[in-house]
């Protein structure tokens, strides 16, 4: 039974059909896999900012977080949005449990720079994952918002993809990035194999951008450290996680020294 951490991009959250969670949860009873979501919710706390007229900006795809800011990202993050995945798998028939990056120092964070003007935006320093595999080993979902926490009690605002990535690679386990784009695009089509020499080069030349850049750097790192297995789906595509694990060539594989293909 293996470990699987599946990210549920924030572009995309509010759209997934309960039979999204239903094949979640029948991954766990059919397949013998242990689920861990790790989710984002982006456009959710833009929304509160901006009802609260809080200005925001990003940077590289990464949320400038000052004091005022990080209280919205964890209230959006480790409440409404982490509790509304918990509630559907429930009524997808599994048992969840909502964790943040904080609760047991799951996730320790530092900044992401000496020099960073991006303020309360951290990077993952360590991760124990002692108690997420308890639950998992319970039959219980992790649902996990990706804030992080030091020595000292501060919160760090990770990026859900740069948080996901930590996870999989503490578990050794594959990582599926579920987004609301087919997988990675260039010049319009889906790139069904990247390799990582590939992803640095789409990077270079910026035909990835904005919040693709952190799910390849994501990628990147996790395949760095021995994952195996790192894909981009899109969350619409129909039983995309079972067709996955099935097998099915769909989204975008970021692997090592192969070539790339361009999806028919
Ligand atoms: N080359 C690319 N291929 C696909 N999407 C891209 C690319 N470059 C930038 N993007 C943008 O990245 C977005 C996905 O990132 P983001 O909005 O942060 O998603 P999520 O909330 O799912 O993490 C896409 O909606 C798209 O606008
Ligand atoms: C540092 C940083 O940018 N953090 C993100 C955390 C949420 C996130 O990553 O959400 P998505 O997965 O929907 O992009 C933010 O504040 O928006």
């Amino acid at each position: 039974m293996g470990y699987l951490v599946i990210k549920c991009g924030g572009s995309i959250l509010e759209q997934l059909p309960i039979s999204f969670f239903e094949n979640i949860v029948s991954l766990m009873k059919d397949q013998h896999l242990k689920p861990i979501i790790v989710h984002g919710g982006g456009p959710n706390i833009t929304q509160l900012l901006t009802q609260l007229e809080i200005h925001s900006t990003f940077h590289k795809g990464l949320r400038v977080t000052s004091n005022e800011v990080l209280n919205i990202v964890e209230m959006v993050l480790s409440g409404s949005v982490n509790k509304s995945i918990v509630r559907q798998i429930i009524a997808a028939g599994g048992m969840a449990f909502g964790l943040s990056g904080v609760d047991g120092m799951l996730l320790v964070g530092k900044p992401i720079s000496s020099t960073s003007e991006l303020g309360y935006v951290g990077k993952i320093e360590s991760v124990n994952p002692r108690f997420v595999k308890l639950l998992a080993e319970e039959g219980a979902i992790p649902v996990i918002s990706p804030i992080a926490i030091d020595g000292d009690g501060q919160r760090w605002n990770i990026n859900g993809d740069i948080a996901a990535a930590a996870i999989a690679k503490a578990l050794c386990a594959p990582l599926y990035m579920v987004s609301d784009v087919p997988g990675i695009l260039k010049n319009g089509q889906v790139l069904s194999q990247v390799s990582i020499s590939e992803v640095e080069e789409l990077l270079k030349d910026e035909t990835i951008s904005g919040g693709m850049i952190p799910k390849a750097q994501a990628a990147l790192e996790c395949l760095r450290s021995g994952v195996e297995e790192v894909v981009i789906i899109n969350g619409l595509d129909e039983n995309g996680l079972i067709n996955l694990i099935n097998g099915m060539p769909i989204g975008t594989k970021i692997m090592e020294d192969i070539t790339c293909k361009i999806s028919q």
